[in-house]
């Protein structure tokens, strides 16, 4: 088997903190391997346009810390095309480049795994959302520190909802995914935690809100993922409660992009760190297709393929534990 020389590596999607300490990752390992490697900017967009860097393991000083990411993220339409995927293939060729790490979510990966098929180029993916909705891995780099971030600003909101005796709805990030709500709901002693999974119905929601009330709570946080099932979005759920409980004194507050920024936790420097050279190793073993994750603290891969498809379900366990503290 001909050994791979040249890697390229970008970030794609919505950013995460983590995801420089894996583009660091990557690039340290191919300078141990003795190989190039090529970082692309905005993810597909620079792909496609050619945008490229050559990146030593002493570009990748000092980023260990940093959020964000060094070779910039994008959304890219035209990757959605066959001519744009054309142009990207052109540009791969054109500079040596026989192999890619792409960090990045779901639409990320299903972006590969379309390049693989057309082009039989070699891609790895390491899970890079602060979602945590990916199959085959039990954390995404950001989601840990998405979710200390989310706490902290809940713990403020906790504060100022004490001292005004009010009901704060927080909303926090998830579109489709309500891990972030969910664990930092509990982590942070929500009495009630709306989820895309599950529909809890707006009326357990009253009842549980009335109980607290009777119970001698007087205030209350409510964890909001944004794709919540109950269909109302943040400002209709606190419209409702308003009406149907006047006692209630209710506000609202977004926590939004905040979740995305900031220093990467050490949780995910670590993993992100490990999943890096994993990458690195798989392809220079000649494989291809696969995403890199954490089980049981162990790296593992699995199929592209299947971490997207294979869904994600929520912990019922939690769900159970964070009925049990509104009591
Ligand atoms: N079906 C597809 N075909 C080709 N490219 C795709 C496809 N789906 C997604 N992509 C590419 O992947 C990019 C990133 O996907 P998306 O915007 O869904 O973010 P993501 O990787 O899921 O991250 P996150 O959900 O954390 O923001 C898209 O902008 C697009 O360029
Ligand atoms: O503002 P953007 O980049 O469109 O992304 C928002 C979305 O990105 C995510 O944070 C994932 O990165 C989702 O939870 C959220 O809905
Ligand atoms: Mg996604």
């Amino acid at each position: 088997m001909k050994k791979i020389k040249k890697i390229a590596v970008m970030t794609s999607g919505g950013d995460a903190p983590g995801m420089n300490a894996a583009i660091r990752s990557v690039v340290r390992a191919c300078a141990y391997y003795r190989v190039s490697c090529v970082g692309i900017y905005r993810g597909y967009e620079g792909l496609i346009e050619g945008d490229f860097i050559e990146l030593t393991a002493r570009s990748v000083n000092n980023i260990i810390n940093k959020g964000g990411t060094i070779l910039k993220s994008a959304r890219s339409k035209e990757f959605r095309t066959k001519e744009g995927r054309a142009k990207a293939y052109e540009h791969l060729k054109e500079n040596n480049i026989e192999a890619m790490v792409v960090i990045g979510g779901d639409g990320s990966f299903t972006g590969a795994v379309i390049f693989n098929e057309e082009y039989k180029f070699p891609v790895i993916g390491i899970p890079g959302t602060i979602d945590n909705d990916i199959f085959g891995t039990t954390h995404t780099l950001g989601y840990d520190t998405a979710l200390n971030t989310a706490v902290e600003a809940i713990d403020k909101i906790r504060d100022t909802a004490s001292s005004h005796n009010r009901l704060f709805f927080v909303e926090v990030m998830g579109r489709d995914a309500g891990f972030i709500a969910l664990n930092a709901g509990v982590g942070a002693g929500a009495e009630e935690i709306l989820i895309p999974e599950e529909d809890l119905g707006l009326e357990r929601m009253l009842e549980s809100l009335k109980k607290s009330r009777r119970t001698g709570k007087s205030s209350s946080i409510v964890v909001v993922a944004e794709g919540d099932k109950s269909g109302k979005n943040v400002y209709e759920l606190a419209q409702y409660v308003e009406e149907n409980l006047p006692e209630y004194d209710v506000r609202v507050s977004v926590l939004g992009h905040m979740q995305r920024g900031g220093s990467p936790s050490c949780f995910d420097r670590v993993l992100a760190s490990r999943l890096g050279v994993k990458s690195v190793e798989l392809l220079l073993d000649g494989q291809t297709n696969l995403m890199v994750g954490l089980k049981n603290n162990e790296v593992i891969s699995t199929s592209i393929a299947e971490a997207i498809k294979g869904g994600h379900s929520i912990n019922q366990e939690l769900l159970r534990v964070s009925d049990i503290m509104t009591t």
